[in-house]
């Protein structure tokens, strides 16, 4: 639609404009029933409950950097779903669904914006692949997380998500901010990419309280949207360009960034991105050590944010070659061998940590 007389001054730089589908009309494709109601419900609440301390199991976000294969995704959940259930006593698993993927400069920006992987940009096609797959994860019986990076999806896909993330990239951002006032599960506000955490504490506070900006509302229509805040703001160390940041030191001094701003002391470690230089082989050595900080009884951190898919690694994505089936074509993953001994390390370690506070009680 062009409007009387701008044809000169508006759109010069906008190639196409295409049609988009409704959130509603999306979600009336692929509802929730009760029984996935429920469920999402259910997974709020225990991510709130372990963000609290009110559960002593450490919340466990795992999963492929980005999907771009649903099928290999599905596979992946598959198997997560298993181990979930028998670590379920210490860990809460919540698998990383990602489709939205924030770039330093340019590259494949996730399933939802190109699902065809070659910039042909069908996000029709990748909202309704992405919210299919969401409700598949839920059927598993798995609670599942997102990164919000676009401020219009999350009317297409967040009612399936019981944790989300604001990432480095755009923690910064009073658009996100205002975003994950409104955003019905708890968020992650990962410190900047040059390694800057009060950043991510200064978001926490800015999303907890109510705001006011334009949006969109269910039916797709312009909307003013005056949100409630969103007080299940944590932080997620997720290193920076000047190193990582989940050493014991590191912890202590996030915690004490929250505690000065009157803030819950608690948070997750992200062991992939520049806490692991993005080398998965290294993912295990930051498990490791946030693994003795449990043992020791740290109890701050509250969680813990694994990069992980079926095959180790990351590949290209080229055209002119076959992918790779379940490896990722962003960072690169641990293999899922490797995600199941990272896993039993994690549950041995809060075994440990609550032994040790049982200890602690008793002779207390
Ligand atoms: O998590 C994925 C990537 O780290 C993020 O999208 C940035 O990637 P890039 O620096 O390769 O663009
Ligand atoms: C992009 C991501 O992380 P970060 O914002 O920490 O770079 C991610 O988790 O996919």
């Amino acid at each position: 639609m062009t409007i009387t007389g701008t044809g000169r001054i508006s759109d010069q730089r906008i190639d196409k404009i295409v049609p988009l589908t409704t959130p509603a009309l999306l979600r009336h494709e692929l509802p929730l029933d009760e029984t996935l109601v429920s469920a999402v419900v259910e997974g709020r609440q225990a991510v709130t409950r372990v963000l609290d301390r009110a559960d002593d199991r450490l919340l466990v976000v795992v999963g492929p950097c980005s999907v771009h294969d649903p099928a290999a995704a599905l596979d992946y959940a598959a198997r997560l779903r298993d181990i979930a259930g028998r670590l379920a006593d210490d860990l809460l698993v919540v698998m990383r669904v990602y489709f939205e993927k924030p770039r330093s400069t340019v590259g494949w920006k996730g399933l939802i914006n190109d699902p065809a992987l070659d910039g042909s940009g069908d996000v029709n096609t990748g909202l309704r692949t992405a919210r299919s797959l969401l409700v598949e994860v839920l059927r598993m019986g798995l609670h599942v997380g997102c990164e919000f990076l676009d401020p219009i999806t999350p009317q297409y896909i967040a009612d399936t998500v019981a944790w989300g993330a604001i990432g480095a990239r755009t923690v910064e951002s009073q658009v996100h901010r205002q975003l994950a006032s409104g955003l019905s599960m708890p968020i992650g506000m990962k410190n900047r990419s040059d390694g800057n955490v009060a950043t991510a504490v200064d978001a926490i506070r800015a999303a907890s309280v109510p705001h006011v900006f334009p949006g969109i509302d269910v039916s797709g229509a312009p909307a003013i949207m005056h949100t409630r805040g969103n007080t299940d703001g944590h932080v997620v160390l997720r290193g920076g360009r000047g190193g990582p940041n989940y050493d014991a030191a590191a912890v202590a001094d996030a915690l004490r960034l929250l505690r000065e701003a009157g803030l819950p002391e608690r948070l997750v470690i992200d062991a992939s991105h520049d806490n692991s230089g993005k080398d998965h082989r290294r993912q295990p050595l930051v498990v490791a050590d946030v693994a003795d900080q449990l043992a020791a009884g740290q109890r701050g951190i509250v969680g813990v944010m694994l990069e992980s898919f079926l095959v180790a690694g990351r590949q290209e994505l080229d055209p002119t070659r076959e992918l790779v089936y379940g490896q990722s074509v962003t960072d690169a993953c641990l293999s899922w061998d490797q995600t199941e001994g990272v896993l039993t390390k994690l549950a041995d370690a809060v075994r440990a940590r609550r032994a040790r506070r049982a200890v602690g009680q008793t002779l207390a």
